[in-house]
């Protein structure tokens, strides 16, 4: 059978690598190389910045009405899509099925059309100074900008970041995951169909090494979007350091839950564990440090253990599978090594802890059993360090304080969940947290229209609404002083 190429997207048509060098693409579920993926070079980089310059003055004078209305075709197509783009999600990523549809690709759409909205709707700001001037504030595009984006929601996260992007008038040049690179593929057959003019957005795959890096200290690059983990936001920050870009990074998360005696208890439990192992635990908003109240500590960790034994996990293709396979060997491989190391530090394995043996099409793919380890003090590197896979730690706390100190005992700080019916303590709390985002009483609740994004190692900048619409723009006040 011959293997699926992915293509390059630049000046509007798709293209393969100059050079002709592509990576191995596998299905997480089967193990099986499925596709081939670009590892462009230099050369192709060049094209796809060269054509984002060149559409940049029609596209930054575009008319909002008209950018809104390309955007909108665009998100119709995906709904269209939609079943074709899911299951493309499953099969590239190991995600169940289900999960891509009514999150990732649902969510792609929402972006897309939450922006081509909010650029009809954006206005400038204006200070008078009574009757001695008037400064407005221009809000003009930035020019070529990058958005870089990982695999654990491939199609939502490269949307996340290019719908704001193209909405207010800068061209783009986007590199998806090299490790989930179809969606992105699709979606650029997608842009040509709704007549998304050429160059004004092109998608270049390869790794990060051969493009990912050269991108983000190419000249033309006035500003960076990046989402992806915490040593790449560091690194990203040093190579462009003298260059003044504008970086825009969305890191890590080891992201703390904190569960009260007084919580909905039967619903707690089951947003807690979705919160733990949804996408496998591959989100970086899911909660992998589980803090409960002393009181309810053994009754509660007991129903957590048995909601996360009753997930169907299996074939990602299948609709009723709930929890799939990791995203590939090497990130299993990293997940069992967490685990071996819980262990060594002294936890003990409330459930899970096993690579999972798979009968029939998914034998030889990368599945993880959901995995909950009790035991650990918050010190240890478990509890420290990212997994981003389906691995939590529960520990037990006496007071509010002692709750906080724990939640933010930790290098990042991008979410954290709070779960209680004294809404007077969840808003005490939620303050004290170190993060960008609270959840309380929910979690992955979502409003396009907050900010998003996190503290400390977690990254800078925040994205969504009026933040990301900012972010893309540069203001410039423009004082005019009325005749003496
Ligand atoms: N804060 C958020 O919103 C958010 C969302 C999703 C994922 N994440 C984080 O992403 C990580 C998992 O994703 P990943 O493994 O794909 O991350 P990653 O940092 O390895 O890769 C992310 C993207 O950056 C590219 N890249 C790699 N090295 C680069 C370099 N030197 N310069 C420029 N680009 C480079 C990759 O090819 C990929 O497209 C986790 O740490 C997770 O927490 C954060
Ligand atoms: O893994 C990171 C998840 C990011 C999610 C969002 O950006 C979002 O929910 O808008």
């Amino acid at each position: 059978m011959s293997l699926k190429k992915i293509q390059n997207y630049i000046n509007g048509v798709l293209t393969d690598p100059i050079d002709g060098h592509y990576l191995d693409n596998h299905e997480p579920a089967t193990g099986l190389v499925y596709a081939l993926t670009p590892e462009s070079n230099e050369q192709d980089l060049k094209l796809a910045v060269d054509a984002a310059e060149q559409a940049f003055p029609a596209w930054s004078n575009t008319p909002a009405e008209h950018k809104a209305k390309v955007l909108n075709r665009l998100a119709d197509l995906i709904e269209v899509h939609q079943n074709d783009l899911a299951k493309a999600e499953a099969i590239d990523n190991g995600k169940p099925i289900t999960l891509a549809k009514n999150v990732d690709i649902y969510r792609a759409a929402a972006n897309i059309r939450f922006f081509a909205q909010a650029c009809t709707q954006y206005s400038s700001e204006s200070h008078s100074m009574e009757n001695v001037a008037i400064n407005y504030t221009l809000r003009d595009p930035l020019g070529v900008v990058a958005c870089i984006s990982p695999w654990n929601l491939p199609l939502y996260l490269f949307t996340w970041k290019i719908a704001p992007a193209l909405a207010t008038g800068n061209t783009v040049v986007a590199k998806p995951s090299e490790i989930t690179p179809m969606s992105a593929y699709l979606f650029a057959k997608l842009c040509i169909e709704a007549g998304l003019p050429a160059g004004v957005l092109n998608i270049i795959h390869g790794t990060g090494q051969s493009i990912g890096a050269p991108l983000t200290i190419h000249p033309k690059i006035k500003a960076i979007s990046f989402t992806g983990g915490s040593n790449t936001g560091t690194s990203i920050k040093q190579a462009t350091a003298n260059q003044h870009k504008k970086l825009s990074l969305e890191l890590g998360g080891k992201n703390p839950t904190l569960v009260f005696a007084d919580c909905d208890f039967e619903r707690t439990v089951k947003e807690v564990a979705r919160a733990a192992f949804a996408n496998q635990g591959q989100i970086c908003l899911c909660g992998s440090r589980i803090y409960i109240e002393r009181s309810i500590y053994q009754r509660f960790t007991q129903a957590l253990v048995a909601e996360v034994n009753q997930l169907t996990i299996g074939d990602p293709l299948l609709a009723e599978t709930q929890f799939g396979a990791l995203v590939s060997q090497p990130h299993m491989e990293k997940v069992l090594g967490y685990i071996e190391l819980a262990q060594q530090e002294g936890g003990q394995l409330l459930t899970g802890g096993s690579q999972l043996e798979m009968q029939g099409r998914c034998a030889g793919g990368y599945f993880v059993q959901p995995t909950i380890v009790a035991g650990l003090s918050n010190s240890c590197r478990t509890n420290q360090e990212e997994i981003f896979g389906p691995v939590c730690t529960v520990q037990a706390f006496d007071t509010d304080d002692q709750a906080v100190s724990m939640a933010n005992d930790s290098a990042y700080g991008l979410a954290c969940s709070i779960w209680s019916q004294d809404i007077s303590r969840c808003h005490r709390l939620a303050k004290k947290v170190n993060c960008g985002i609270v959840w309380v009483n929910c979690w992955l609740l979502r409003d396009l229209r907050t900010p998003f994004g996190g503290m400390k190692a977690s990254g800078s900048g925040r994205e969504g609404g009026l933040e990301a619409m900012r972010f893309f723009t540069e203001p410039k006040n423009v004082c005019i002083q009325f005749n003496p």
